[in-house]
This record gives structure tokens, C-alpha cells and sequence, in this order.
């Protein structure tokens, strides 16, 4: 089944410039040109759903098909060539130019870059990675350009930007395909500084290929995705990757936990570090002074006297160092900083689609939309929340399927330590059962809940009616997992669902109040 308004848009340039294919076979020293002359692209894309006339359609080998299979439908949209394996070369059938290479994936980036010329005249480059906090920098970082003067870009989990223009995000990175057509859009807008979320998958896959970052950051690493990686140790090299100089000029690293200590040992571009613990040896430090239901203020102190005080518009310790390397970002690349605590002075920016987003009104229970789902996230935002709330502390969420089950009785065993009542519920069980997912979730939980209220409620309409049937006024209920997803994935197959418009029903028909300013996402 598909929804209106859930199939994500892949941006591309207006105006593409035709390159003659013979110029990317003697670029690339590919092959013959014989046959390929008169032939001009426009495009690249793996996708032979997405192809349109002009591309190249790139043939990639996946976990479950070999794109060649898929290579008449994409020459039949218009396709003007394909660039395969030698694998998929025997598949395709297709009467147009077949270009060979060994690793079409490892190629795409540098093909892509040729095609849409995005070396030519780049944005000032920002590339986040880590665990937790990645989206919620870029946001951060991408207000403060936008501050500072500039038509700014963006590519994260939640939107992608190309000055006002807004669309929704499938993956956090794209491929580099969907990249390098983003950055050639964003040189049509004159966007002149792009922030881009760069996922540990994107690093492994050569999404980011072909781009070369001037500032990059690392936020944190916990425990997610071992299903991809194994083990920490694998994922963790996979992040350092963003830095060498291949991939980057320089960079900042939060120095919070040994994993961050180990990136800026092993980094091998410069990097600037930060800390929010005063015990840590750090460049820079983040020292909290004042944490409110609305706002988190801190100061931030260089070894060499610099400082600048800072209020970011959203809660927790997390944020504000998110804040913090948003802003070291920047100093990295440049900026005064002076300059940045003017624009900080007007007051920052507070558009973060769903992470730690407040959905109720003034009265009654505080109800947030949050996106974490891992441990470290949901221990974030607990603590935050437990620092900002009179009453009990509520936590509604679950685990998703087809992704990593072994932090699953660890997500339950956070949320029963450090609220008072969990109820354990369905968050992308996608094709996995269920009920067996809640039952691992429950028994992390029930372990560590010593008489705690622990629920067990299905599906999520039900669920947050029953986290608000404990919650009264000066409690807080944490919604953590969708975030501001507008869908959810059962059995496959993916469902219009925005949680936060969820939760402000179950409030009204509790009787309380709602939000009633909630940023909408506009599609264009
Ligand atoms: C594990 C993984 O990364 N899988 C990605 C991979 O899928 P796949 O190898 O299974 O592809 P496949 O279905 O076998 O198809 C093979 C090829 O045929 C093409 N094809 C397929 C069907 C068709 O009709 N036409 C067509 O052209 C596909 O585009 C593909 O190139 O290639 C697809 C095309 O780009 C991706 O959409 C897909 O990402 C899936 C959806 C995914 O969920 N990836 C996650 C793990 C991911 O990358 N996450 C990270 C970070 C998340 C985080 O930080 O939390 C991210 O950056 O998003
Ligand atoms: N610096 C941080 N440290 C730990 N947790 C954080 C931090 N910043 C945000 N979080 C938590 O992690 C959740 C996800 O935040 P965000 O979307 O910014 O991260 P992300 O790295 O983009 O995640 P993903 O890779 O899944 O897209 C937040 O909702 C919050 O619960």
C-alpha cells in the first residue's frame, strides 16, 4: 500500500548541464567511447523507479536483487546508459551504452560528482556523525548559518533543506546519487553552507564519497546498530573513517565519553575537543548553569580564554552540548566567535523536528514527542525530563524490528530505572512479530522496575491513552521513538502515522490542553 505524503522526494537540480558520456569514460578511463558518442547525461541514479531522461542508471548489487534486473525499466524511463558490474553486465538488457566497473558502488560518488559538477563552486561543508545527536546538531548548526547571513542546505534524518524548499528524509545520508544531485540543487539556490548528517551506514556504503567536508564532528557512540557492525569496536572504526583528510579538513569531537577520547587520538585531521565534564581534558568545556522546562543555558570556556554563553531553546544536558559542537563547528570553519554570540544574543532558532518536542499545552500532564531509541537517548532525555518535572516521569516506547533486538531489554531496563511508570508499546515492529518484540522489551523492564508500574499496551493509539490515564498535572509522559516520522512500518508495509498528532487527540480527549504552535512540516 502507499500513502499520499509518505513517499519521500528526492531533490535534483532544475537546470542540469548535459556532459557527454565519452568525457566520463576518458575522465574515469572506463572503457571504448565508440558507441557511447552523441550520448549526454544529466542524471545518475541507483533507483530505476527514480530515473529520469538523461540519467545513467548505476546497476548496483543489493542485499536482496541486483539492480540490473531492473535495467530495461530503467531504460525505458528514459535511461541513457548503465553503469554496472561485470555481474550485472550479463543481466542487464538494454539497448543502450553498458559501461563496466569492478565496484560500481565504490565508484558511484566520483561518477555522481562528474555528473552533477559538484565540485565546482561547493558550500561551505559540515558533516555530523555519531550515535545520538546528529540531527539535532545539524538543525542547530544549519539556524546559526542561516543567522550568520547565509542561504543554508541540510540533509538529516528528518528533512532535507535546500533553502526554504523542505522535503521529507528517507535515509539519514543519501545515497551518493541523491547526494550529489542534492548539493547540485542547492548550488542552483545559491546555497552557500550545507550541514549533512553522515550516518556510520553512509561511511561503509560510499554514500559520502566525493565530498570532502571542511569542518566534521562526532557527537557520541552507544549502543545501536550491531546488527550491521557485530560489535563496538567495528562500528566505531566505521565512524572514524569521516576523519581523515580524504574526507575532511578539520573537525570537532565531544570528549564526553572514551569513545570520543579515541576519535580525537586516532583522528588523523585536526580536531578541537569538548567536554561537559569538568573532570575531562578538553579544548573547550560546556558548564550548564540553568536548565528550565523550556530552555537550557550554559557557558562555554576555550583553554585559551575564549567564552560565550549560550541559552539553547530546548531541554537537556545533550542539547546543549549538541549546541556546543554546532557552535565549535563554526569557530572550526572560521567564524568569529564574537560574531556567533551576537547572532546567539537574538536568540537561537528552536525549530528540532521531534526530538524532545513538547505537544501539550500550559496545563496538565507535559507530554513530548521524542526520537531517541536507544539506551543512551532514552537516558538522556529521561534525565532531562526528570530535572524539569514536579511530578511522576512516564515513558511510552518501543523497539523497532529488523534492527538490532540486543539493545532491547537494555532500552526497558534505562526506561524502568529512571521513570516511574513505563508502558511498553509497538514502534516499527516492520516484519517482525509484535507481541515478541514487547515481550524482549518487557523483560528488561520488568527486571529493573522493583515495583514500578510496568504496562504492556498495543497499538500506540491505545498505549498513549494509557500513559496519560497515570500522567495528571506535573507529571511528564516521554513518547520516545517516531519522533516526527508520518508513518510506521507493520508488517512491511509502510502507514500514514504522526505520533505527535497522536498524542495531542489522546490529550484533548483526556480533557487537556494542546500545543497549539507546532511547527508543520511543508511539503512543497
Ligand atoms: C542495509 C541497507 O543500507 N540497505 C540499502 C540498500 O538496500 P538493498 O541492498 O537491500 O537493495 P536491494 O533491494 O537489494 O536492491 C538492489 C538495487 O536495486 C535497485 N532497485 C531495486 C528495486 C527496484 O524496483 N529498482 C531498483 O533500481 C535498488 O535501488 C538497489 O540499488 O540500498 C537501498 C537503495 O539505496 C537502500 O534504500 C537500503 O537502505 C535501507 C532502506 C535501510 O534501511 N538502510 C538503513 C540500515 C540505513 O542506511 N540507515 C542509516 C542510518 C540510520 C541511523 O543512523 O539510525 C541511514 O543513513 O539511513
Ligand atoms: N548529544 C546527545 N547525546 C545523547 N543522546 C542525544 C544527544 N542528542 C540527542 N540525543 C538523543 O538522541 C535522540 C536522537 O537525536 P538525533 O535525532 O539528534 O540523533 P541522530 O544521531 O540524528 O539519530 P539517528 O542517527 O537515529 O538519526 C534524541 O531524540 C535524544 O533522545
Amino acid at each position: 500500500m502507499s500513502v499520499a505524503g509518505v513517499t519521500p522526494r528526492i531533490l535534483r537540480p532544475e537546470h542540469p548541464a548535459p556532459r557527454p558520456l565519452t568525457g566520463l569514460v576518458e575522465a574515469f578511463e572506463l572503457e571504448e567511447r565508440d558507441d557511447l558518442d552523441g550520448v549526454e547525461v544529466t542524471g545518475i541514479t541507483i533507483d530505476s523507479s527514480d530515473v529520469q531522461p538523461g540519467d545513467i542508471f548505476a546497476a548496483l548489487p543489493g542485499a536482496h536483487r541486483h539492480g540490473a534486473e531492473f535495467a530495461a525499466g530503467a531504460v525505458e524511463r528514459g535511461a541513457v546508459a548503465v553503469v554496472t558490474d561485470p555481474a550485472g553486465a550479463g543481466v542487464v538488457e538494454a539497448d543502450v551504452p553498458v559501461i563496466v566497473v569492478d565496484d560500481p558502488r565504490a565508484a558511484l560518488g566520483e561518477i555522481a560528482a562528474w555528473v552533477y559538477r559538484t565540485e565546482e563552486q561547493p558550500p561551505k561543508l559540515f558533516g555530523i556523525t555519531g550515535t545520538n545527536g546528529k540531527t539535532s546538531t545539524s538543525f542547530m548548526l544549519e539556524g546559526l548559518l542561516a543567522d550568520l547571513g547565509f542561504v543554508t542546505g541540510l540533509s538529516t534524518t528528518a528533512e532535507r533543506h535546500v533553502g526554504d524548499l523542505v522535503v521529507t528524509s528517507k535515509l539519514t545520508t543519501p545515497e551518493a546519487s541523491e547526494l550529489h544531485a542534492l548539493l547540485a540543487r542547492m548550488r542552483e539556490a545559491g546555497v552557500r553552507a550545507a550541514v549533512l548528517e553522515v550516518s556510520a551506514q553512509a561511511l561503509e556504503r560510499h554514500r559520502v564519497d566525493g565530498v570532502r567536508f571542511d569542518v566534521v564532528a562526532f557527537t557520541n557512540l552507544s549502543h545501536d546498530h550491531l546488527d550491521d557492525y557485530g560489535s563496538m569496536e567495528a562500528y566505531f572504526d566505521v565512524k572514524l573513517e569521516l576523519f581523515t583528510p580524504d574526507r575532511a579538513e578539520r573537525g570537532v569531537v565531544c570528549v564526553d565519553g572514551d569513545w570520543g577520547v579515541r576519535v580525537a587520538e586516532r583522528s588523523r585531521i585536526p580536531v578541537t575537543t569538548l567536554s561537559s565534564d569538568p573532570q575531562r581534558q578538553a579544548d573547550w568545556h560546556v558548564d550548564i548553569w540553568e536548565e528550565t522546562p523550556t530552555s537550557t543555558s550554559f557557558t562555554l570556556t576555550g583553554i585559551d580564554g575564549g567564552a560565550i554563553e549560550v541559552q539553547v531553546p530546548f531541554i537537556g544536558r545533550h542539547m546543549a552540548v549538541d549546541a556546543a559542537i554546532a557552535i565549535l563547528m563554526l569557530v572550526e570553519a572560521g567564524f568569529e566567535l564574537e560574531a556567533i554570540a551576537e547572532v546567539i544574543d537574538r536568540g537561537m532558532r528552536s525549530t528540532l523536528p521531534g526530538r524532545i518536542e513538547r505537544v501539550s499545552g500550559e496545563e496538565g500532564p507535559a507530554v513530548f514527542v521524542d526520537y531517541g531509541h536507544s539506551p543512551d537517548a532514552f537516558a538522556q532525555t529521561l534525565e532531562a525530563l526528570r530535572r524539569v518535572t514536579e511530578g511522576r516521569l512516564i515513558m511510552l516506547f518501543g523497539a523497532d524490528g529488523d534492527r538490532d533486538a540486543t539493545k532491547r531489554a537494555d532500552m526497558g531496563r534505562i526506561a524502568a530505572e529512571l521513570a516511574d511508570a513505563v508502558v511498553v508499546t509497538d514502534f516499527n515492529p516492520r516484519t517482525e512479530d509484535p507481541a515478541a518484540i514487547r515481550a524482549q522489551v518487557l523483560a528488561g523492564a520488568r527486571a529493573a522496575a522493583g515495583g514500578k508500574p510496568v504496562i504492556e499496551s498495543s497499538p500506540e493509539e491505545a498505549a498513549i491513552r494509557a500513559a496519560l490515564e497515570l500522567a495528571g498535572p506535573g507529571d511528564t509522559v516521554l513518547w520516545a521513538g517516531p519522533g516526527d516520522a508520518d508513518y510506521r512500518d507493520v508488517a512491511g508495509v509502510r502507514e500514514a502515522f504522526v505520533a505527535r498528532d497522536e498524542a495531542r487527540r489522546a490529550l484533548q480527549e483526556a480533557g487537556w490542553p494542546v500545543r497549539d504552535d507546532l511547527a508543520r512540516r511543508e511539503q512543497h
